[in-house]
């Protein structure tokens, strides 16, 4: 079953034409990775699927249900959250802090709402404390949940961001580079990861990332975008076979699976 489909999606800005009628589908429970050279329009994908752009046209259904038009906080609720490309966290505060605040500005209950409803605020915040330790200790942040985020390497702040992402308890998550500027051992980590938030928690991964060999690895279907249009949609080994794309991108790549 398609947990997302996106049909004929187009987005422009001015003369260019970011997306251009592009449409493929995510199944419920697999790693999917959007893939291309730079500047082919893969954020602005996550960007129109999180409600950060709005489409000139298509459509994009979660679940059966079209989301376009949606606020990304109702998106959330829905079940999709996103860890950015480039870090979106409180340099000053610790891990701990940085996830519960993820989780309190995104979900029901704002601190007006519970100052009204306090029994309700409580309850809140103890699944909210529940959901953060799970993902300190999946993540395995034990050592470093009251350390200011700032102060951490970079490819801890990386994952930091993606548990600030699964804090939200998606559905689906929409990994935006998890492994830019990781070193082989932090990649090797994440790769870890994603592998088993997909496996153990059934959770549905949206991957974008230029690594060509974690891709081949990690996903179960891909999709190829070159200046806006999408030149491929397969498993792993079609795409490898795929001359548009290997003329396009993966030419260029070394592929070590
Ligand atoms: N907010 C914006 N305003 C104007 N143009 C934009 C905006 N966002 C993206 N674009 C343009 O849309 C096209 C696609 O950019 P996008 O960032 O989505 O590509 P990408 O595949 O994610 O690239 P990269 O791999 O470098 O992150 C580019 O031509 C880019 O300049």
């Amino acid at each position: 079953m398609a947990i997302l489909e996106v049909n004929d999606l187009s987005l422009k800005f001015g003369g260019v034409k970011a997306l251009d009628q592009v449409s493929y589908h995510v199944e419920k429970g697999e790693i999917f990775s959007l893939i291309g050279p730079n500047g082919a329009g893969k954020t602005s994908m996550l960007n129109c699927i999180s409600g950060l752009y709005t489409p000139s046209s298509g459509s994009i259904k979660f679940k059966g249900q079209e989301i376009l038009g949606m606020k990304p906080y109702n998106r959330t609720s829905l079940g999709i959250s996103r860890a950015f490309q480039n870090i979106a966290l409180f340099a000053h505060m610790s891990v701990l802090d940085n996830l519960k605040l993820g989780r309190h500005v995104r979900m029901k209950s704002g601190m007006f709402k519970g100052g009204m409803y306090w029994g309700g605020a409580e309850k809140e915040e103890v699944s909210h404390r529940r959901s953060v330790e799970q993902v300190i200790e999946f993540l395995e942040m034990q050592d470093i949940r009251h350390t200011p985020v700032g102060t951490l390497p970079y490819g801890l702040q990386k994952r930091v961001e993606v548990g600030r992402a699964l804090a939200l308890e998606p559905e689906l998550i929409l990994l935006d580079e998890p492994m830019a500027g990781m070193n082989s051992a932090e990649k090797e980590d994440m790769a870890r990861f994603i592998l088993d938030m997909h496996e153990l928690n059934g959770i549905t991964v949206f991957l974008i990332e230029h690594d060509m060999g974690v891709i081949m690895d990690l996903s179960d279907h891909i999709a190829v975008l070159d200046f806006g249009k999408r030149i491929g949609f397969g498993t792993p080994e079609e795409i490898q076979k795929n001359s548009e794309v290997i003329r396009a991108y993966l030419g260029e790549q070394e592929v070590t699976t």
